[in-house]
């Protein structure tokens, strides 16, 4: 319950709806409870007339014209309250949706690494769906069934305080049994969430590389897997509900053997001319007007136990620490961005920086090594050794253990992510487009780019010919990710956008032997463009790049093993001079080697012996 008093308080905007609706649904209730004393009124004057003991024609068309204006104005109130929940819903949906958005996007890389990006789709969706369904139908109903509760109370015990009695004791008895099935109910919803936000994970993994599922033939395992955990909420739910519907059936026995005294009550006080028919006829509505509130506290537990369990999840995500700072960062406007010949020291600087993706496990240890203006330095390690690593550091996606890092002779630690990032330019391995047009991807850090200056950037990334090869150019929709480009196109895109940013600082990760020569060459030529001027830190994949780099940086096992220029490393028997030597060899062994270091030679692969092995005769 807390969880839905804080979404009240944190949509304060909406308060003026929120009281509309209940202003409306007040107004609403109070026409609907002047038709049982109509109606009571007109039953008498009829029974009057037709006993020829009084009662007139005009008094009962005048009742009927009153009834027709309460029913009239029912209709307008219930259609206000209607539109002003709708549009409530809309906004409130617009609010929850836009803050877990802004929440996701200012949370730490690390908490991504940890959760399926369908998952937390899944559980924005459902939390607002059932939050907001809950506090509409809550403000449309809520008050008018206090409203409804009280003046029903009211009038019986002017009535017949027996009737009035047994109503006070009935609503509470009936919402505390209500409110006591509901601990095990959101127990059993919990996991049956817990269920779909797995399943819908996977889902959306599934469809995002559907290539690869169909490649392996896993469509129907995976269907199998999806269908199974639908399955096991449909076991839960058989529990929860047989849970639920076998306490609603013996809470309704009991609220319709309470309904049986009342209208028992109500029956033998008029036969004994407690009062009139026409009272009679008024208190018959007013109990079933009575039963309308109880039978609604259901629906409320129902509906706000959705809403609790939804907005759980919710909070949750609301409630994970941000990273860093409070407020998404933003770029600040290049002109802003000082020239990094200004700044003192080295324009990169890993200065005995430690650390590990998990507590006591370090992935890097004690690194320190330092780039200088203009210079380009290879980052050379096994598959898995923390080049990649080492670029997350200098983004600021995970602060280090232990050490500093630098940019432009600054902390990064004391750099706003904003400045930090607008002077990195990044070109990983897999080039991440969007879906949309290839002018909005390569100006995707830019939006304010003219198309003079994307056109420039795609003519320097090598790209401008292939665009305008497309019926659209510029304007040509590449497909999610970028799927209906080829890996080379992809990558030449990716190298303009880096280029349109033109920041100082440079972050290379070489795309491997997805490419071939000719593609591969334009994209290096690309890529040669982008790195002129700038510092460049390269995670290398290709002997040919290392061997132009200023310097190299050998890691093993986490630490750094070496720092020098391509001549120095080519002799002091480390890394570098290993793989070279690998390179100048045909064994197998020492091409696995190279694999391992995941350098292409960009030399056709041998056959694999144990192919051999499998084909031969036994
Ligand atoms: N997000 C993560 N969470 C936990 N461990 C991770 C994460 N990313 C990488 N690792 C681990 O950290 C180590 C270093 O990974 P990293 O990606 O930096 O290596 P790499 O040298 O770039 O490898 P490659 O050349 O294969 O890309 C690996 O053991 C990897 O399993």
């Amino acid at each position: 319950m807390r969880s839905l008093v804080r979404i009240l308080s944190t949509t304060r905007q909406l308060w003026p709806y929120y009281l509309g609706i209940i202003v409306s649904s007040v107004l609403m209730t109070a026409t609907s409870l002047v038709t049982p004393f109509v109606i009571g009124r007109a039953t008498d004057e009829v029974i009057a007339m037709a006993g020829g003991s009084g009662g007139t024609v005009r008094a009962v068309v005048w009742l009927a014209v009153a009834l027709l204006v309460a029913e009239v104005l029912n209709t307008l109130l219930t259609n206000v309250g209607g539109y002003l929940g709708d549009t409530m819903t809309a906004r409130l949906r617009r609010v929850l949706s836009t803050r877990y958005y802004e929440k996701l996007l200012g949370l730490p890389q690390r908490y991504f690494d940890n959760e399926l990006t369908g998952t937390i789709i899944g559980r924005l969706s459902r939390s607002i769906t059932e939050v907001t369904n809950f506090l509409k139908s809550f403000s449309n109903s809520f008050f008018s069934m206090l409203i409804t509760t009280a003046a029903v109370l009211v009038i019986s015990a002017f009535y017949s305080w027996p009737l009035a009695l047994m109503l006070a004791v009935m609503f509470p008895a009936y919402t505390w049994l209500t409110a006591r099935t509901s601990r095990g109910w959101q127990r059993i919803e919990g996991e049956k969430n817990e269920q779909v936000d797995v399943a819908n994970g996977r889902f959306s993994e599934v469809i995002g590389q559907i290539r690869v599922v169909k490649s392996f033939v896993r469509e129907r395992s995976e269907l199998d897997a999806f269908d199974r955990r639908y399955a096991r909420t449909v076991e839960l739910t058989e529990d929860q509900a047989r849970h639920w519907h076998g306490l609603d059936t013996a809470r309704r026995g009991v609220l319709n053997l309470a309904f049986f005294g009342i209208y028992l009550v109500i029956f033998l006080q008029t036969a004994s001319g407690a009062y009139s028919v026409g009272v009679m006829v008024l208190l018959i509505q007013l109990m079933n007007m009575a039963r309308q509130p109880v039978l609604m506290m259901s629906f409320f537990i129902d509906s706000g136990q959705h809403a609790i369990a939804g907005s759980k999840s919710y909070f949750e995500v609301m409630d994970e620490p941000l990273d860093r700072t409070a407020v998404l960062p933003v770029a600040p406007p290049t002109t802003d961005v000082p020239d990094p010949s200004t700044g003192d020291g080295h324009v990169i600087g890993f200065d005995a920086v430690t650390f590990g993706y998990e507590p006591g496990t370090p992935v890097l240890s004690d690194i320190t090594l330092h780039a200088d203006r203009g210079e380009r330095i290879a980052l050379v390690g096994e598959s898995g050794g923390g080049k990649s690593t080492i670029v997350s550091l200098l983004l600021g996606l995970y602060p280090p253990d232990a050490g500093t890092v630098s940019l432009l002779g600054r902390d990064i630690s004391t750099m706003p992510f904003g400045e930090l990032r607008s002077r990195v330019g990044v070109v990983f391995q897999d080039p991440s487009l969007f879906s949309g047009t290839i002018r909005e991807n390569i100006a995707y850090g830019r939006p304010d780019a003219t198309e003079e200056e994307v056109v420039q950037a795609a003519r320097r990334a090598n790209a401008d010919r292939f665009i305008r090869n497309f019926a659209d150019g510029y304007d040509a929709l590449i497909g999610e990710r970028g799927l209906k480009l080829s890996g080379g196109q992809k990558q030449r895109i990716a190298v303009a956008r880096a280029m349109l940013k033109d920041a100082p600082v440079l972050v290379l990760d070489e795309a491997t032997s997805a490419l071939d020569t000719k593609s591969e060459r334009l994209v290096q030529a690309g890529l040669e463009e982008l790195m002129a001027h700038r510092t460049s830190l390269i995670i290398a994949h290709r002997l040919s790049t290392i061997s132009t780099v200023d310097r190299i940086v050998t890691l093993r096992q986490g630490r750094v093993e070496e720092i020098g220029t391509p001549a120095e490393l080519a002799v002091s028997g480390g890394i570098y001079s290993e793989l070279l030597a690998l390179q100048a060899s045909n064994s197998v062994a020492d091409r696995a080697r190279l694999k391992a270091y995941d350098i292409d030679t960009g030399v056709a692969e041998p056959a694999d012996p144990d192919a051999e092995w499998s084909t031969s005769p036994a």
